[in-house]
């Protein structure tokens, strides 16, 4: 049986000291973002996933974000090195639990760098931000790890976003989806779906028709109800001031067979 697990790590005390890069620094309510935190992973609980919490880092304000320390491919977990310096320490909790999960571990080596929220995977298609937080030495160490595993990996240009999945994600059939003001090259994508709402472009496979999107984007929410699927929607407001957003909250392994 495939697996339906779902990594996540509780909010760190100083996560209001989070990385602001693209946006306007804004105060963040760390009580008000833990009960965001816990709704969220209840969705994820409710919709099926089983909940594998990562030891908190209490001293990395961005942990949260847990994405961006691994990538997933079939069982093999490539452990990320972030490209900002301060979210390095994050790592090392994370290449615990997915060891703990019975993951194959690969590294990033320095000097690459590369975060998880730049990949976005469609089927074996692996698309890979080339943003200001992956490298092309990352990149070129994405495509050795996984290439080999019959990954086809495709490089996109970043330069308007933190992430890659900032500004694109896609839905259950394959179709990308993604907030054309903030994408270099929408025609990299073959089957695009232009999406209202920046924050419309980020959504989670809960499983089957359904997408967990934020709460911020009700006009991309009725496009994609409108196209048959089934959103739930979570606010994530203390997250998104921080450029976090729903895929970022959580790893979903779903190829480890126990
Ligand atoms: N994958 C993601 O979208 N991660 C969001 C990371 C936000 C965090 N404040 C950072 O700048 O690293």
């Amino acid at each position: 049986m495939p697996s339906k697990k779902a990594l996540v790590r509780r909010p760190s005390p100083r996560l209001a000291e989070g990385l602001v890069t693209h946006a306007e620094r804004q105060k963040v309510d760390v009580g008000l973002a833990t009960e965001q935190w816990e709704a969220y992973v209840e969705v994820l609980r409710a919709h099926g996933w089983e909940i594998c919490e990562v030891e908190g880092a209490d001293d990395c304000p961005d942990s949260v974000f847990v994405e961006d320390t691994v990538v997933l491919f079939r069982n093999v977990a490539l452990i990320t090195r972030p490209g900002s310096a301060s979210r390095r320490p994050e790592t090392a909790g994370v290449e615990e639990a997915v060891a703990g999960l019975g993951c194959s571990v690969n590294w990033i080596w320095d000097p690459g760098t590369l975060d998880g929220g730049d990949v976005l995977k469609v089927g074996d298609t692996v698309y890979v931000g080339r943003s200001g937080r992956t490298d092309a030495a990352g990149v070129q160490q994405l495509r050795a790890a996984f290439e080999p595993l019959g990954a086809r990996v495709v490089a996109v240009p970043v330069s308007k976003v933190l992430h890659l999945k900032s500004a694109v994600t896609a839905l259950p059939d394959g179709t990308v989806i993604g907030h054309i003001p903030k994408m270099d090259r929408p025609s990299l994508f073959p089957g695009f779906l232009a999406v209202p709402e920046e924050s419309g472009a980020q959504v989670l496979l809960l499983g089957g028709h359904q997408l967990l999107m934020a709460a911020s984007a009700p006009k991309t929410a009725e496009l994609l109800t409108d196209l048959g699927y089934e959103v739930v929607t979570v606010d994530i407001g203390e997250f998104e001031k921080l450029e976090g957003s729903v895929t970022c909250l959580s790893v979903r392994l779903r190829e480890l067979y126990a």
